[in-house]
């Protein structure tokens, strides 16, 4: 029988139609996308709201994921392959280890899971409970944050505790902004379906979100690893301050010569200031932008 690459579509958690990446094998199209440059493989799997991972591979018999229950790996799928497409061509890495390894995702994930999470070798994503969250796969910007933790803890290594892990934290955060280039919030595509207007966090205005934006009001706490997802509002605002500054296309490379050459495990907020500083007047000199990013981070109280 004819096995192979394939294109077909399906309808995400919004109901958007969209094309996907997929693979015939033995009658079954399988969500297993092999036409990534340098072989990155991309792959969705099912938890079928059990928390056993990977799962079952997501397929259909007739290249078509159009019902309600295939919405959430249509996104994943489909999002997982526009995170890779902007690594690759805006910094030529292959995957999140620059090695072409398998993007694997797994949706469905237990039962009304409000959260999405990097477990160290996969993406997993819940159903949320329909009030709290929608699939949380639905947002690009939540895949993005996701899969930016593989990012970093293949370059930088941050670990997940106190500055660094806000620094973690806060990258993904950023570079979510990078991937969806649409607005300052996190998660607002998947974040209180019944409300709109709404998100997760703020860029632009941590407070909005109960995050700081200041270092006078770093908060020093056991919790979620020392505060990491509330401290990260701090290098936030800076992010934002940043891109405000001097644009996207400029703040995105000096970011990523940051995360890849300068940061490491145990870098703080400090560090990251002096990082971005670093690879701003590297790649641009001692000018405009090596100023904004000081300004940005000044205005964070980080120096
Ligand atoms: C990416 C983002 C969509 C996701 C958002 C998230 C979800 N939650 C749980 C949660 C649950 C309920 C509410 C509520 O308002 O009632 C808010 C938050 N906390 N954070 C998130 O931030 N997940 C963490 C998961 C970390 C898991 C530990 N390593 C991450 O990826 O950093
Ligand atoms: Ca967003
Ligand atoms: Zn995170």
């Amino acid at each position: 029988t004819d096995a192979g690459a394939a294109s077909g579509y399906g309808y995400g958690v919004l109901g958007d139609y969209k094309e996907l990446n997929t693979y015939l094998s033995n009658g079954s199209y399988f969500l297993y996308d092999v036409t990534n440059p340098m072989n990155g493989v991309i792959e969705t799997f099912t938890a079928e709201n059990g928390t056993y991972l990977p799962g079952y591979r997501s397929s259909d018999s007739n290249n078509a994921f159009t019902s309600g229950n295939q919405a959430a790996a249509v996104d994943a799928h489909a999002y997982a392959d526009q995170t890779y497409d902007y690594f690759y061509n805006t910094f030529g890495r292959n995957s999140y280890d620059g090695n072409g390894s398998s993007i694997r995702s797994t949706v469905h994930y237990g039962s009304n899971y409000n959260n999405a999470f990097w477990n160290g070798q996969q993406m997993v994503y819940g159903d949320g409970d329909g009030s709290t969250f929608a699939p949380l796969s639905g947002a690009l910007d939540i895949v993005a944050h996701e899969l930016t933790h593989a990012v970093t803890d293949y370059s930088a290594g941050l670990v997940y505790q106190d500055q660094p892990g806000a620094l973690n934290e806060s990258l993904s955060d950023v570079f979510s902004v990078f991937v969806e280039r649409e607005d300052y919030l996190l998660g607002e595509d998947a974040y209180t379906p019944r409300r709109s207007g709404d998100a997760l966090r703020s860029l632009s205005n941590p407070p909005a979100y109960g995050q700081p934006e200041h270092m006078d009001d770093y908060v020093y706490t056991n919790a979620d690893n020392g505060g990491v997802h509330t401290n990260s509002g701090i290098p936030n605002k800076a992010g934002y301050n940043t891109i405000e500054s001097i644009g996207v296309a400029k703040a995105e490379k000096i970011y990523y010569r940051a995360l890849t050459v300068y940061l490491g495990a145990y870098s703080n907020f400090s560090d990251a200031r002096a990082a971005l500083l670093q690879s701003a007047a590297d790649l641009y000199g001692n000018g405009s932008e090596y100023d904004a990013v000081a300004n940005a981070w000044s205005n964070v109280g980080v120096y």
